[in-house]
């Protein structure tokens, strides 16, 4: 029988930057994490003022006397932006800061400990990097930790099962909350864009939605302009929702070809369309180019968690749009078909996706 989620694809097991950092002083960045290609240079507006993506309340977006105008607004965001802050989502801060130090605390583990967590061979899942796909291919200045959430039969039996306690606990929580959220937002894209419920419902159903999780640790650099902390990419899912774990920034966004550094609020989830949203909505709402950098002083850590349909499921320009649109900008094709491919190149911002388009 064909596996089934994450498990089939695999990313080349390279050294963690985490233990290099912890075991010598580095002065000079080793030459595979070294990235002449890429440019660093932070922009801001003519007034001096960094632009910033819009915010959005939760709260009001799903209260009863809802107006029009915050799913405007959030439709603004999803077209003009593809990246937006959710502020009023009703998690629980308290529940927040908890999970967030347990992310930390999960980091701060001696490395035997996490050496059990660590990728194996032909797998993807657990502690190490992901998109490397040859020997000479340059590196990220970050470790993470990726695992499959939901569906639960699709959890690696060595990674979420065998987390410690309460961590674990704690992130069944968040995936729930996380989702919950997910959902909703969904949902409130399709009544904007005039997609049909139910088109949108047999997408993400509760039966085979996947829900994976990518906890990023960028540890200090030397040298933080010659690294860079996570090569720009699109996320290749449908909806990320990215909490900054600590208080060092260093997200930033490709904004009108340039870019653009996003400052988490306090409290706030930073939310991201995705390439298969991008797909779904025929272009409409747009996944947008982001990268990682870091800085010389400080350790960064972020959780994102991503919603994806199930695997088998087709994927292409809602027909409720199409209809209307009157032509279909990308081809279909089934989540695995996407995933198979995406897992077996380099990350290399939206190219991807690109291929797909009619
Ligand atoms: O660390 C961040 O802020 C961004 C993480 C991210 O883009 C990802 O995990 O896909
Ligand atoms: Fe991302």
């Amino acid at each position: 029988m064909e596996s089934k989620g994450a498990a089939q694809w695999s990313s080349i097991i390279v050294p963690s930057v985490q233990e290099m950092v912890q075991e010598k002083i580095i002065t000079t960045v080793p030459p595979r994490y070294v990235r002449s290609d890429q440019d660093k240079t932070e922009v801001t507006d003519g007034t001096g003022l960094i632009t910033e993506i819009p915010i959005i309340d939760m709260k009001r977006l799903c209260s009863s006397t809802a107006m029009d105008s915050d799913v405007e607004k959030l439709d603004f965001a999803c077209k003009e932006w593809g990246f937006f802050q959710l502020v009023n989502h009703g998690i629980d801060s308290s529940f927040l800061e908890k999970t967030k130090s347990e992310i930390q605390g999960f980091f701060n583990l001696p490395m035997e400990e996490k050496k059990k967590f660590w990728q194996l061979p032909n797998e993807m899942e657990g502690f190490g990097q992901a998109f490397v796909v040859s020997e000479d291919q340059k590196l990220d200045w970050a470790d993470l930790f990726f695992h499959t959430v939901q569906p639960v039969e699709l959890r690696r039996p060595h990674l979420f099962p065998k987390l410690p306690l309460p961590f674990r606990d704690r992130l069944e929580r968040y995936s729930a909350e996380v989702q919950s959220v997910a959902k909703t937002l969904i949902a409130k894209m399709a009544r904007a864009l005039e997609i049909k419920p139910e088109e949108m419902l047999k997408l993400f159903d509760d039966v085979d939605s996947i829900q994976s999780m990518r906890m990023n640790y960028y540890p200090p650099c030397p040298q933080p302009d010659k690294v860079i902390g996570l090569t720009p990419h699109s996320d290749a899912v449908g909806l990320t929702i990215l909490l900054q774990v600590n208080e060092v920034e260093g997200l930033q966004i490709k904004k009108d070809g340039k870019w653009v550094p996003v400052i988490p609020l306090p409290n706030a989830f930073i939310v991201n369309i995705g390439d298969v949203l991008e797909i779904i909505t025929n272009g409409t709402y747009r996944s947008i180019e982001h990268r990682g950098v870091v800085n010389s002083e400080k350790e960064r850590l972020s959780i994102a968690t991503f919603h994806n349909p199930g695997m088998y499921k087709e994927v292409g320009p809602a027909k409720s749009l199409v209809h209307r649109q009157k032509v279909a900008k990308f081809k279909r094709m089934t989540m695995k078909e996407y995933m198979d491919g995406l897992f077996s190149r380099e990350l290399d911002g939206k190219a991807y996706l690109d291929a797909f388009r009619i």
